[in-house]
């Protein structure tokens, strides 16, 4: 990339639309085969998370009717008369269930979204909405499930990491679920087709599960927006910002937007993954050393939500940047960085 189309805004960069970049595929059911067949997935999954922080996942375990069936809860539910909806409506970021549609965002003008804590079920099933009746059930089973694939995922990072299967095992175990359930309208031609503005996900992990296309990620070698084409029945997975402080920079956060498809609304689902609320996220002492200092500060999922609230005005500062600790060796990276950080620019950091 020249260096002139820094100065471009990021909103009209351009996809790469006629050469798509390959996109890997981990086949997960490979993870519990025999020990060399694990070993060479965990290193496909290793190289993924370190190339480009993106991949799908196939043979995950979840059902076709699963998936189709949270969508069709996530639809009906947008269908619902406004009123309805608005009951939720919430600006505090830590009510746990808050139904928004973006207007406020000037970008965004085009996303109704529903989040909402999954995990542990039992305490915030309670909270979600009761219509359309099969909401609950449908989303509660795809929730559960969709978390099974984001520890088994985990298990492979940390072990892709040279951590140990291990690694965290129980504070992963306890840490949270939070989906994001969004609708986008379709793209019509006299308005923006950016559905979500450039953002990265806080936590260590992000699932989305998709109704069609409209995901876009950038690609870390070429700093160029990539559709996201989604293979049948696979879940896309993606790196969050707590994954790149785990791992002290050697996997980087994911930037991605979506925009509006022109052929009919969209649903998805993201499933954000990360510790419980008041959990420190420290990088791996393991992966530091005197040519590797620590290159983030600790923080928890609680310390990101105080960023949101405390930076509600002032979207240019996202919760990275914020963690992100300057020495002189690590001012190059920064400079590498700052491409990507320009992606972000009007970017609003996603719970
Ligand atoms: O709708 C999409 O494809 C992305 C959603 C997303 O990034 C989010 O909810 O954080
Ligand atoms: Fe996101």
């Amino acid at each position: 990339m020249s260096d002139s189309s820094r100065t471009v805004p990021p909103e009209l960069l351009p996809s790469e639309d006629l050469h798509p970049l390959p996109m890997p595929v981990i086949n997960l059911g490979h993870l519990s085969l025999d020990s060399a067949t694990r070993y060479r997935v965990v290193d496909d999954v290793a190289k993924a998370c370190r190339d480009l922080g993106y991949f799908q996942v196939i043979n995950h375990g979840i059902s076709q009717s699963v998936m189709d069936c949270a969508l069709e809860a996530a639809s009906d539910f947008f269908k619902l008369p406004n009123e309805t909806k608005e009951k939720f409506a919430s600006e505090d970021l830590r009510r746990p269930v808050r139904y928004d549609t973006s207007s406020k965002d000037s970008i965004s003008m085009s996303r109704a979204f529903l989040k909402h804590y999954a995990h542990p079920l039992s305490e915030w099933i309670q909270y979600w909405p009761q219509q359309p009746p099969i909401y609950r059930k449908y989303m509660g089973k795809y929730a559960s499930e969709v978390r099974m694939v984001a520890l088994q995922l985990m298990e492979a990072i940390v072990e892709g990491l040279g951590l140990g299967k291990e690694y965290l095992n129980e504070k992963f175990h306890e840490g949270s679920q939070l989906l994001s359930v969004n609708c986008y309208a379709k793209a019509s031609q006299s308005a923006t087709t950016i559905g979500l503005a450039p953002h990265s996900d806080y936590g260590f992990l992000t699932i989305l599960l998709t109704s069609c296309g409209g995901l876009e990620v950038v690609d870390p070698s070429s700093n160029i927006w990539t559709r996201v084409q989604q293979l049948p029945h696979a879940l896309h997975v993606q790196i969050g910002d707590h994954m790149e402080v785990l791992s002290n920079g050697r996997m980087k956060t994911v930037v991605h937007r979506a925009l509006l498809n022109p052929e009919e609304a969209r649903i998805s689902i993201a499933s954000i993954h990360g510790f419980a609320l008041h959990e420190k996220v420290t990088c791996a002492k393991e992966l530091v050393d005197e040519e590797n200092p620590p290159k983030y500060k600790e923080s928890s999922f609680s310390d990101f939500l105080d960023h949101l609230t405390a930076n509600m005005d002032n979207k240019h500062r996202n919760f990275l940047e914020s963690l992100r600790m300057l020495t002189g060796a690590m001012v190059f990276e920064k400079e590498d960085r700052a491409m990507v950080h320009h992606h972000m620019l009007k970017s609003k950091v996603s719970v």
